[in-house]
């Protein structure tokens, strides 16, 4: 099966020297010639200490960011370079899951205005806002509140029923469950691993926490540095890890 998300030798924040000739030495790169694959239907997790890279690389393969050298590819297509009308195509098929509930969503919009951002303008705006606050286990009255309103479960649930409005292929959720207490945690990744079933949505997930990663994880990359020093099925990398980096990160946690 052809991966729906592929990083193609990807190197991100290399400094231009003639932007600082000042600098004598040449800095490292924040990412090095990442390459990795997404296969539809699957989940990628993404696991490295503090400052490694991870959320770089989340931004970089949701479209955010462009790298410097090398290729965020969708289905093949090279998400910098491809005719505006697929990139059109293509901006609604990858979603991000930021870590903060509490900071990802604008305290002056109502749920229902929250949830459809993406949409506008849209046919049948409002029964989609609905199906998706559905989806995510809220009800319709809860619409017109405002985030201050919901706990941190349920705003996670409410960035999810947005990240899920345009029905998209791939979601990348940046340290998605990290700021939630442990049974919340669970009904979250229950809540993830459903729609997966549901729609055979694709993930890239970053967490530090690893049994969280081995819960959800079809395959696993480690960063370390910004490059990647292992990655494999997560049943391999998990329990044979061959980089001393992937022990090290295995050993801290349990
Ligand atoms: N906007 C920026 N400008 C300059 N350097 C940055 C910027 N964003 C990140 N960095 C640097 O890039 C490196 C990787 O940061 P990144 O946030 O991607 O790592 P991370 O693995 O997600 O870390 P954490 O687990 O602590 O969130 C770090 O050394 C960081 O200082």
């Amino acid at each position: 099966m052809s991966p729906i998300l592929q990083a193609r030798a990807v190197t991100y924040g290399r400094t231009d020297r003639r932007a600082f000739p000042f600098m004598r030495r040449k800095s490292s790169p924040i990412l090095k010639e990442i390459s990795l694959d997404l296969s539809a239907g699957q989940t990628l997790g993404i696991i490295g200490a503090s400052g490694s890279g991870k959320s770089t690389l989340c931004r970089i393969l949701s479209g955010l960011v462009a790298p410097d050298e090398g290729q965020v590819l969708y289905q093949g297509q090279d998400l910098a370079t491809a005719p505006a009308q697929i990139r059109k195509r293509i901006r609604p098929a990858i979603q991000m899951i930021f870590q903060d509930p509490y900071g990802a969503l604008d305290p002056r919009q109502t749920v229902r205005d929250i949830v459809g951002e993406p949409l506008d303008p849209a046919p049948n705006r409002d029964a989609r806002i609905l199906a998706a606050l559905a989806e995510v286990g809220l009800s319709a009255d809860m619409a017109d509140r405002y985030p201050r309103a919901f706990s941190g479960g349920q705003r996670q649930r409410i960035a999810i029923a947005r990240a899920l409005i345009t029905r998209p292929s791939v979601i990348i959720a940046d340290e998605a469950v990290s700021a939630l207490d442990v049974s919340t945690q669970a009904i979250v990744l229950n809540l993830l691993l459903d729609m997966q079933k549901r729609h055979g949505l694709s993930y890239v997930f970053v967490s530090h926490d690893l049994a969280v990663i081995r819960h959800l994880s079809h395959h696993i990359a480690v960063l370390d540095r910004g490059r990647i020093v292992e990655s494999g099925p997560a049943s391999e990398v998990l329990n044979a890890p061959t980089h001393a980096v992937t022990r090290a990160l295995l050993e801290n946690t349990y």
